[in-house]
């Protein structure tokens, strides 16, 4: 069939063409020249194997435990907002999906369903992230809603005390209609009449001043574990374990914050070493490939979380295109193990791939 998907990249595609521009400009951008952006996809190109043979690759296991759930392979659902924006069904079909699929989904905060509403829609293992605002009576309702949703983790997104800069939604004069999880709390309207509604919104509603100190605060309000997602040097890893995080999350935010951070996956390892095992690390940012999952987890991430793929798959295909992101990934790391020489996930490790930084070196 001529028509056939191969690749998650060709939903970018059809979501292209399934979306009016203001949309899709907001799902596939980033922040200001787009620098990480293109690095998040281009260093992981940059990554090469050195595969094991005569390995009896017969049986290649996918499955992983994450903070004991087990999983049908070491990819989640990333956490991005508005499902809505990309099609009717919204985030119910992307947590069908995720329940086909046996994965985990992180509901993000600034969904257009309620976590009440994803909760019913399906038995997935769900996580819910979290945006601390200024009125922090909406963290405690958010984080009591989904604890009672049976939501099974807090995933606090550490990167965003402001918006980045998206050119194109300013350009585009981005108009989101309200988050369905904050009706009857607060009202979306901004006083905004230029630029991105969602910048000013954004802006107004976030707390700039959320620091280390508050995630006692936020652990007083709840018994989940909590992950800090947004995490980026060794430094901040180490805090994020001092303060009893139970996980952290590599990511620049799928490059829509600061520009010209690096690609997650060239700092994945340094993060690793810092963490020494004592909580799994998670990575994100331009996920596309099995081989790249491949590559993180030899650098010791414990799963990647997929954040644009999903969206364009849903664009394009509602459930089914999600269905099929998360197949086509777990298919594409499924061949990558079996010619690396790895028939299970633990058997991926650091000798399987060769850095760039190696490669320097060894001409040095
Ligand atoms: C359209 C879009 C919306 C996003 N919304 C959120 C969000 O609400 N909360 C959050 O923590 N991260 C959000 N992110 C960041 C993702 O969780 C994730 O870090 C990023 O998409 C990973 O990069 P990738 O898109 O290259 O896979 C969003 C990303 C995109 C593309
Ligand atoms: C509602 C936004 C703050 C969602 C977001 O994190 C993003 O667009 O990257």
């Amino acid at each position: 069939m001529a028509d056939e998907i191969v690749n998650v990249n060709e939903y970018q595609v059809l979501a292209r063409q399934a979306l009016p521009k203001m949309y899709y400009d907001f799902y596939a951008g980033g922040a200001e020249d787009e620098h990480t952006l293109k690095e998040n996809v281009q260093a992981f190109q940059r990554i090469i194997f050195l595969p094991r043979v005569l390995v009896d690759v017969s049986n290649v296991a996918l499955s992983t435990t994450i903070l004991g759930y087990n999983i049908s392979a070491p990819i989640m659902i990333a956490p991005t907002a508005m499902h809505k924006l990309a099609h009717p069904e919204g985030e119910l079909a992307t947590a069908r999906a995720a329940a086909k699929s046996n994965t985990i989904m992180i509901l993000s905060f600034s969904a257009s369903c309620t976590v009440e509403e994803v909760a019913a829609s399906c038995d997935a293992v769900r996580f819910f992230q979290l945006y601390v605002y200024k009125r922090r009576d909406i963290a405690v309702n958010l984080v009591q809603r989904a604890e009672k949703s049976g939501y099974k983790a807090i995933v606090l997104t550490a990167d965003t005390p402001r918006l980045g800069r998206r050119e194109a939604d300013i350009k585009n004069k981005l108009i989101v209609p309200q988050l369905k999880n904050l009706e009857g709390l607060m009202s979306m309207e901004v006083v905004s009449d230029k630029g991105s509604n969602l910048e000013a919104y954004a802006n107004e509603t976030m707390d700039p001043s959320l620091c280390w100190r508050d995630i006692a605060w936020l652990k007083s309000i709840t018994n989940l574990p909590i992950l800090i997602k947004g995490i980026l040097t060794r430094e901040d890893a180490t805090k994020a374990m001092e303060i009893g995080a139970a996980g952290i999350i590599v990511s620049n935010h799928g490059a829509r914050q600061l520009d010209y951070t690096p690609a997650t996956i060239s700092v994945l390892e340094e993060v690793v070493q810092a963490v020494g095992g004592k909580v799994p690390v998670f990575l994100d940012g331009g996920v596309r490939r099995g081989t790249d999952i491949f590559k993180a987890l030899a650098l010791g991430a414990q799963a990647v979380l997929v954040g644009r793929p999903v969206v364009f798959g849903l664009a394009a295909k509602g459930e089914a295109g999600v269905k099929k992101v998360m197949q086509m990934l777990k298919d594409e790391l499924e061949l990558t193990m079996a010619l690396a020489g790895c028939p299970s996930v633990k058997d991926i490790n650091r000798s399987h791939v060769r850095t760039e930084r190696q490669r320097l070196q060894s001409m040095l």
